[in-house]
C-alpha cells in the first residue's frame, strides 16, 4: 500500500487517515503502569520450541524501509499461550543517537534503549500469518527490552553483524542459522501480557503481546551500530535517510487489563 513512516506527513498522527484500525481502542504499544496491573497465577512460562535447533536452513536478513526483519522457520513454535504459535519473522525497534529511547513499550513511563519482538500465527486455526495478521486471535508477539551492557551480545552480534549488507531498503542478505532462543532473557516465567495490535499500520488489533519483564543487555557499541547503520530509503533515492526512531507513541488502554505471570 502506499507508504506511512514514523513522522511527518504520513507520520503516525495521519495512519487512521489511511489504516482505519490505527484509530482504535485495543492500540498498541502501551505504557505498562505496575501500579494498575493484575497478578494472574495462571499465566504459564513462555516455553520456545525448536529456537535452539532451527535446522541448518539459513535465515533471510531483510531492510524492510521500516525496521530490520529476520525470517523464521514455522519450525519454531511458541507454548504456554492459549493456542499453538509458530514463527514467522522477529524485528527490532530502536531510538538513534540523538534520542537514545527506542522501545515501543515503556514500563512506568521508563523506554529502553530498544526493543526486540518475535511476530508468531496461530497454527492452531490459520494456515499462515497472511492468513492470521488480521484476525482477533491471530498473532502472538513476545517483547523483548534491551538494556545497555558492558560487553557486546554474541546472540545479537548474529544480526548486527550483518547490517552492512543492508544498509538500503530492500536489500536482503543470507543469515547463517543461530540460536534464537539466546535473543531472549533467560527468565520467560515474568512476563506482563494483554491484548493489542500491530505497532505498524494496517495496526491489526489482532495481537496477544507478551512483554517479557527481564531485559535482555546488548553494548552501547551494538546499540550504535544498530541506530547508525541502516537507511529508510533505498540504493538510489537521494538524500538517504537513516533508519531510526521507528517507535510508535503509547496508546490508550481503554478498558483493557494488563496481566502479569509474576507477583510485582
Ligand atoms: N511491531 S509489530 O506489530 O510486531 C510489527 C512491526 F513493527 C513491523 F514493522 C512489521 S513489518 O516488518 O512486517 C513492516 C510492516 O508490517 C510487522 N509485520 C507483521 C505484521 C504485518 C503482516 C506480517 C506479515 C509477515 C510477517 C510479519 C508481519 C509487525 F508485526
Ligand atoms: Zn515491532
Amino acid at each position: 500500500g502506499s507508504e506511512w513512516t514514523y513522522a511527518g506527513h504520513h507520520g503516525q498522527e495521519n495512519w487512521p487517515v489511511t489504516y482505519p484500525d490505527c484509530g482504535g481502542t485495543a492500540q498498541s504499544p502501551i505504557n505498562i503502569q505496575t501500579s494498575n496491573i493484575s497478578y494472574d497465577e495462571s499465566l504459564p512460562p513462555i516455553e520456545p520450541e525448536g529456537y535452539n535447533t532451527p535446522g541448518n536452513q539459513p535465515f533471510t536478513l531483510t531492510n524492510n524501509g521500516h525496521s530490520v526483519e529476520l525470517s523464521l522457520p514455522s519450525s519454531m513454535t511458541l507454548r504456554g499461550l492459549p493456542n499453538t504459535f509458530k514463527a514467522a519473522q522477529l524485528h527490532l525497534h530502536w531510538g538513534s543517537p540523538a534520542k537514545q529511547a527506542g522501545s515501543e513499550h515503556r514500563l512506568d513511563g521508563e523506554e529502553f534503549p530498544a526493543e526486540l519482538h518475535i511476530v508468531h500465527y496461530n497454527s492452531d486455526k490459520y494456515a499462515d500469518i497472511s492468513e492470521a495478521k488480521n484476525k482477533p486471535d491471530g498473532l502472538a508477539v513476545l517483547g523483548v527490552f534491551f538494556e545497555i551492557g558492558a560487553t557486546d551480545n554474541p546472540a545479537y552480534a548474529n544480526i548486527l553483524h550483518h547490517l552492512d549488507n543492508i544498509r538500503y531498503k530492500d536489500q536482503t542478505v543470507s543469515v547463517p542459522s543461530f540460536n534464537v532462543r539466546h535473543l531472549l532473557p533467560e527468565n520467560l516465567e515474568e512476563y506482563f501480557r494483554y491484548q493489542g495490535s500491530l505497532t505498524t499500520p494496517p495496526c491489526y488489533q489482532s495481537v496477544l503481546w507478551t512483554v517479557f519483564y527481564h531485559p535482555v543487555e546488548i553494548s552501547r557499541s551494538q546499540l550504535e551500530k544498530l541506530q547508525t547503520t541502516l537507511y529508510s530509503t533505498t540504493a538510489t533515492e537521494v538524500p538517504p535517510e537513516v533508519l531510526g526512531n521507528n517507535v510508535r507513541e503509547a496508546q490508550l488502554l481503554n478498558s483493557r487489563t494488563v496481566y502479569s505471570s509474576f507477583h510485582i
